[in-house]
Formats: C-alpha cells, structure tokens, sequence
C-alpha cells in the first residue's frame, strides 16, 4: 500500500483520484508543525503541499521512502530541490491550474490600486466620505511593465490590452516575436523601469530574481509608478519598496506574497499606500479544484510508472514522446548495467553515443537511464533512479559525454555506451529491431547478436579450438543449461568474447572454474 501525506489544504475533489484508489492511502493532516511532520514524514512515499508546508532538506533527510512530492501550484520555492534531487525524490508541480485566477488577482490589484478602492471603503466603514482625498488615476493609456513573461504575465497582458494599456515587458527567455505576438515591446529591464507607469512582476523566485527589484531599480523609475507583485515575495525587497513608497518615487503599491509568510510584523501592512492580501493570487474555487485534478493525476502517474509531464527535477516531456522513448529505456538501463558489470577499475568517463533515428529524441532521459544501470551494478548504489543519476555521478566525477552521431553501421538506431575505467575501457552497442525488440549487437568490436535478458556469462579468452567445449562440459556438470550462445572475435585466433544465456543464476565458485580454463582471461555474470 502506497501512502501520501496530504500537508497543506487542497481540494479533496480535486484529490478524488488518489482517495479513490485501492492500492493508495491518503493521509490529510493540514495542521502538523515542521517537528511533527519530521517525525512521521518517514511513513510515506508521497507528500502533497501547497505554499505553507517547507519541505526543508530535514524533513526531505527524514522522508526515508518519499518517492515524490507534488505541489498543488506552480512555486517550488518552499521545496528543497536540490536536497529532493540528491535523495531522488521526484517533485511535480500543478503549473496551469491557478494561471487565470493568479492573472485575474493582478488585475483586481491593478484596478483597486488606481483608484484606492480599499482605502476609501475602509474610510466609509469609518463613516468619513472622502471623495477629495481618494483621486485616482486610469489604466488607460498608461505604460504597464511587465516582468515575467510566462503563463500569467502574458494572461495579465491580454486583460490589460483591453484596458487600452501600453505593454512593455522584460524576460530574457522569452523572443520579441513571441512578446511583440502578444501585443508586448520586449525591452531590457533598466527601460522597462523607466517607462512602466505601472509596474507587475511575474516571474518565480530564483537566485536571479531575488531583489530583483531593489533600491537601484527604484531610483530609475518614474515618480509616481504603481507597483503589483502577485509572483512571490523577495522578488521586489521590501525595505526597498517602504523607502521608495515614503521618498514618493511609488505612488501605490499592492503586495498579495511576502519576503516572510505571515508577513504580520511587516510595516507593508500598516502603509496607507499599500494594499495587501494574504497570498490569495490562486484562491479561487476554479483554481483550487484545477491543481488539486492536476497534482493528484500527475502523481498518481509517477507512482504508476505512466508518463507524467510536470516533473520540476526531471526531464518533462509530453506524454507521446514518453511513449516514443519507452522501448529505449530498458535497452538504455541494460547497456548500463551490462557495461559496468564486465569492466575492471573505478569508473571515470561514460561516453554514449546515439545514432540514427534516436538522436532526434530526449536523449537526455536515456542517458540517465544509462548511468542508473552503471552505478547500481558498478557501485551499488541502490537509491539512484532517473531524478538523481546524472547528480550522483557527478558527485563520484564521472566525466558524461553525450555524442550524436549519424554512424548508424546499418542500424536504424543505435547507442553506444563506452566505459573507462583507471584500468581499462569497454563499449557495448545495442539497439531496438523493430518488432524484435531489444538486442545487443557489437561488444568491444566484436559484432554480436545477444537478447539482453536473463542470466548471461560472459568471458573473454582467446580464439583457440576446444574452449566453448570445455565451458559446455562444465556447466554441464554443475547441471547449468545453456539456452544461447554468442562467440565473436576481433580476428582468427585473436581476442574472443563469448556470451552465454543460462537458464539459472550462476555462483561465483562456477566462474572461478571457468577461468582455470586455459586462454582464458575473464568470466562475468550479470543478470538482466
Ligand atoms: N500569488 C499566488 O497565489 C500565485 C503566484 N504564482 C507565482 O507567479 C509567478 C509566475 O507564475 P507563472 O507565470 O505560472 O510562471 P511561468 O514559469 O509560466 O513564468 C515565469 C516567467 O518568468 C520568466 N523569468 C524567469 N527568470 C526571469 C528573470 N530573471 N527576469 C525576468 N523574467 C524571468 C520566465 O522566463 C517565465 O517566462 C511564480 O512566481 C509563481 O509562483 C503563481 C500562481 C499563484
Ligand atoms: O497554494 C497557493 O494558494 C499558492 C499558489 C502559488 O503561490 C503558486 O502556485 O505559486
């Protein structure tokens, strides 16, 4: 039985997939503190969360069986990735769900900041009218800078288009053709700053945006701007905002996330300038339902072993290229594991070469496939999976190199994974036949035709009459069945390799027999 921790308040409609399942028990407790969830988080695979659960390197150390981390929304920033992806836990995110009602939260900040709607009503419940005191100004016409041009900024640009507004907008990843396409000038961030009548930020909270919006920027903008930050707090430093707000440089300013959440010592709260709601951008009904539906499938399809697409540590690849990829990754994962387990020394280079029509896919994922099986076989590291492997071998200085080549020698694809050790250097080739399946096919050179399945021996020896009689006659009478067979040779009388599908595990004293063998220089065995 899978169990998921429910931590923080999402939909239990939304969840109904996971709560409906069989073979998964959910587990919703919205109220634990970090030292409470630290001592129980090790019960489960999953663990769900919204904004408030911090999933710290220390309660990601005390999950022991976590599998996968799903969070209802976009922002990861209260996820350790790093920690996750180290420990191999994958962490999937809900991106689409809250975009229009993040957007429609901005606009409402937008509209309420510039004609001080907040202000004046609460003014009313005082019983004051002050009509004189509450001048606003109009969208219309006016400059709105925007930063961050991702799924909600641009939402944000199409309402503020039909408010007549002037779009300007900055994102260094993003194309003019794709900004002038929505209607937006793509302009650097300094002139962005200095032309925005009215200021949004929609980006997430990385290393480079953090006080990204800091008191240099506040010096080159415009007396007077309206600022919104409905992305994340940190992104514009608060102090910064409070001086600039008090030296009249930023007429308004309407804050809906915060530097630390509850912000409730924050002299943002008690500015008269400023209007703020508690990180509501994405509390609608419509989006609360949307990510919950989306978080619970994706995670229910990572633990399903079905292609998922919003992994944040993992390759996401849309599902018809998942499953174009699939029949690679166990070859991928066996040349792995076969390479490392007939190789000598402390591994310090993996060269995998793709060629023919496999180069045109998301090699990526099946060059972490590849590692997996290396380092599991060669180093025993059991707890790397597809999150962690390129991390860990990284961590052991295992130099990667990804080559695609149009060498397919008659192949229509073909990977090549070369091995070096301190001691030596091994290749093995193999390929996909198309309704075949999987086949190694080229060892060291030497061309073979081998079913990568099952138990095989491998051994290499030189190209003498009467060796494959001999390994026969022993396996024989350790009541071994030999199923397949595979020679191959560099030349006549040369190195051979031979491969040997058995049809039961094979001890290591049945190896040690094997090699007395005269001209024998090495036996393997893996299973695969
Ligand atoms: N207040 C709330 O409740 C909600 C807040 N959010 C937050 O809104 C933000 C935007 O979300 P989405 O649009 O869905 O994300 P997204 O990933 O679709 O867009 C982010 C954009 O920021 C751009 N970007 C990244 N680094 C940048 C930099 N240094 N300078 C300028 N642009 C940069 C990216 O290229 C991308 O186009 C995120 O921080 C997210 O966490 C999202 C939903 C609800
Ligand atoms: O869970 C929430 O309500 C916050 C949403 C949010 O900030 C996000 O999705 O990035």
């Amino acid at each position: 039985m899978i169990k998921i921790l429910v931590s923080d308040p999402i939909s239990e409609v939304g969840l109904k997939s996971l709560l409906d399942a069989e073979d998964i028990q959910v587990d919703i407790k919205t109220d634990l503190n970090s030292q409470e969830l630290k001592s129980i988080i090790g019960e489960y695979q999953g663990l769900l969360v919204r904004s408030q659960t911090k999933v710290t390197k220390e309660i990601i150390e005390a999950g022991k069986h976590l599998l996968v981390i799903g969070r209802a929304g976009v922002g990861v920033d209260n996820i350790d990735i790093k920690a996750a992806t180290e420990h191999g836990i994958a962490v999937i995110n809900a991106p689409d769900g809250n975009t229009i009602s993040a957007c429609e939260h901005t606009l409402a900040m937008l509209l309420s900041m510039s004609r001080w709607i907040p202000q004046a009503h609460n003014d009313l419940t005082q019983k004051q009218w002050n009509r004189k005191k509450y001048v606003g100004v109009e969208l219309n016409n006016k400059v709105l800078g925007i930063i961050g041009l991702g799924r909600i900024g641009l939402e944000v640009a199409k309402r503020a288009k039909a408010f007549n507004m002037i779009l300007i907008g900055y994102d260094p990843f993003t194309t003019e053709e794709q900004a002038q396409k929505n209607g937006i000038q793509l302009k650097s961030l300094e002139e962005v700053l200095r032309q925005a009548d009215f200021l949004t930020v929609h980006t997430p909270l990385t290393k480079e945006t953090k006080y990204m919006i800091d008191d240099k920027q506040f010096s080159l903008m415009k007396k007077g701007i309206r600022i919104v930050n409905c992305a994340r707090g940190g992104i514009i430093r608060e102090e910064a905002l409070i001086k600039a707000l008090n030296e009249g440089i930023v007429e308004a300013a309407t804050i809906d996330v915060f530097e630390k959440e509850p912000p409730l010592d924050s002299p943002l709260l008690d500015h008269p300038k400023v209007i703020t709601t508690p990180h509501l951008g994405a509390s609608t009904k419509e989006a609360q339902l949307n990510v919950a539906i989306d978080v619970a499938k994706e995670v229910y399809h990572y633990l399903a072993g079905v292609p998922y697409k919003n992994a944040i540590n993992m390759p996401s690849l849309p599902s018809d290229i998942l499953n174009h990829l699939k029949p690679y990754i166990p070859l991928a994962e066996k040349l792995g594991t076969f390479i490392s387990s007939v190789i000598m020394g402390g591994i310090q280079k993996v060269e995998i070469i793709y060629s023919g029509d496999i180069i045109e896919e998301e090699i990526d994922y099946l060059t972490r496939n590849i590692l997996k099986g290396i380092l599991r076989q060669h180093m025993g590291i059991t707890e790397v999976n597809d999150v962690n492997a390129d991390v860990m071998a990284k961590r052991r200085n295992i130099e990667v190199v990804e080559i695609r080549s149009n060498k397919t020698h008659g192949f229509t694809n073909l990977i090549t994974v070369k091995l070096t050790t301190n001691i030596e250097e091994k290749s093995i080739s193999g390929t996909l036949l198309n309704g075949y399946g999987p086949r190694f096919v080229n060892f060291n050179g030497s061309t073979i035709d081998v079913i990568p399945e099952g138990h095989l021996i491998i051994t290499e020896h030189i190209d003498k009459p009467g060796i494959i009689g001999k390994f026969g006659t022993l396996l024989g009478n350790a009541g071994i069945n030999i199923g397949t067979m595979q020679v191959g040779r560099n030349k006549v009388g040369g190195t051979a390799i031979g491969i040997f599908g058995v049809d039961k595990e094979v001890e290591d004293h049945i190896l040690d027999e094997l090699i007395k063998v005269e001209n024998v220089s090495n036996t393997y065995y893996v299973e695969l």
